[in-house]
């Protein structure tokens, strides 16, 4: 397999090339974003890469390149010159947190996150459900760790561990006792991109380092580039395993603000709840006060907790307020083009 098909190169960027672009520039994938450049990585290694002008000033900052991003560039020895960003195939991205509506992309093209949490800070349902509707909102593929679990438990972490493993088939591993690391590594596929996310601390990069198999990460491919000087503390960084797979590792977040949904197909992060709401009488139905509400029934019944009910209920109020945001915002830019439309034809010069 050729580095660009490690990288997670497949027909869906390969087609959106053209012969020309083919011919004369070279591709490759960001794996760090700095301030003044990106590291991409290449067929014959890495390189750093500045944005061409058209990009740097005619993208919104979104669509500059993130890491995850496929990209081509104009090799100039030392120096590459980004020209385009190919299609993204998806993007991991939440809600900043604060009022304002600011979406955050996190990494490009991402096939599997990889959701840690740990005994020592805490098992957390509430977050995880979080995080898995945000997942499913941006069309990524789960996989739930429990990390640290050479440490004592006591028994209410227990029962949520129990719950996890039961309902969401999270691996408990040790990272540094090396216990169950390969179950996760029977997940990793050559070519497929998995990005890893967790509260600070959880111990992303420790494992990420000991699915390298005793290899530091640091001594990769990504450093070869760090010698040139222009590399400053980095946020996010993309890293090709030895066998197989590519990597990404993030600064520790602690919520996923949510985003709308790609899909209309509920909230999955939540087992059981979807499968009720389609029995729903209504299909518009919100669970609060309908009549053959299947979801009510089950709340009542105990066959869901009233804490994952408001659960449920929080985050869809949340992913309503995102998105009728969104579309205020989209109304006044609307208004004000349309002001400034009229304006000009009534001769105002600006
Ligand atoms: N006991 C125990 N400690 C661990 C385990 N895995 C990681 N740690 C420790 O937890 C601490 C944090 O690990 P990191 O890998 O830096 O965590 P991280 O999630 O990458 O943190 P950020 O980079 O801040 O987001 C380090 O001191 C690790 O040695 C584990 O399985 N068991
Ligand atoms: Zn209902």
């Amino acid at each position: 397999m050729n580095t660009l098909n490690k990288l997670g190169w497949s027909h869906f960027f390969e087609s959106s090339l053209s012969f020309e672009e083919k011919q004369n520039m070279t591709i490759g994938r960001v794996s760090t974003v700095n301030k003044s450049n990106c590291i991409v990585i290449h067929e014959n290694g890495s390189k750093t890469c500045e944005l061409a002008g058209n990009l740097m000033f005619g993208l919104d900052e979104n669509e500059k390149p993130k890491t995850g991003d496929w990209v081509l560039f104009l090799d100039y020895g030392d120096l590459g010159i980004i020209s385009k960003v190919l299609p993204r195939y998806n993007c991991l991205s939440r809600q900043k947190s604060g009022k304002e509506i600011v979406e955050q992309i996190i990494a490009i093209n991402i096939d599997y996150a990889v959701i840690v949490q740990c005994l020592e800070i805490g098992l957390n349902l509430r977050r995880l459900e979080r995080t898995l509707v945000q997942l499913q909102n941006c069309n990524i593929e789960p996989i739930v760790l429990i990390n640290k679990t050479d440490l004592p438990i006591d028994d209410e972490q227990q029962e949520i561990m129990n719950f996890m493993i039961d309902t969401y088939q999270a691996i408990p591993i040790s990272a540094s006792h090396g216990s169950n690391l390969n179950l996760l590594k029977d997940k990793i596929i050559t070519g497929k991109s998995y990005v890893f996310i967790g509260a600070s601390g959880v111990g992303k990069s420790s494992i990420i380092n000991s699915l390298q198999e005793g290899n530091d990460l640091k001594t990769g491919t990504i450093s070869q580039s760090t010698m040139k000087g222009a590399h400053t503390t980095t946020s996010r960084e993309l890293y090709i395993l030895q066998n197989g797979g590519v990597v990404i590792d993030t600064p520790g977040t602690r919520e996923f603000g949510l985003t709308a949904p790609n899909s209309e197909s509920g909230l999955s992060g939540f087992h059981g709840i979807d499968e009720l709401a389609k029995g729903c009488k209504f299909h518009n139905c919100t669970h609060t006060n309908e009549k053959g509400c299947k979801v009510l029934k089950a709340v009542k019944t105990g066959d869901i907790s009233e804490d994952e009910y408001e659960n449920f209920m929080r985050l869809n109020r949340e992913m309503e307020h995102y998105e009728s945001s969104l579309q205020d915002r989209k109304q006044k830019g609307k208004k004000l083009s349309k002001i400034i439309k009229n304006m000009k034809k009534s001769g105002y010069k600006s």
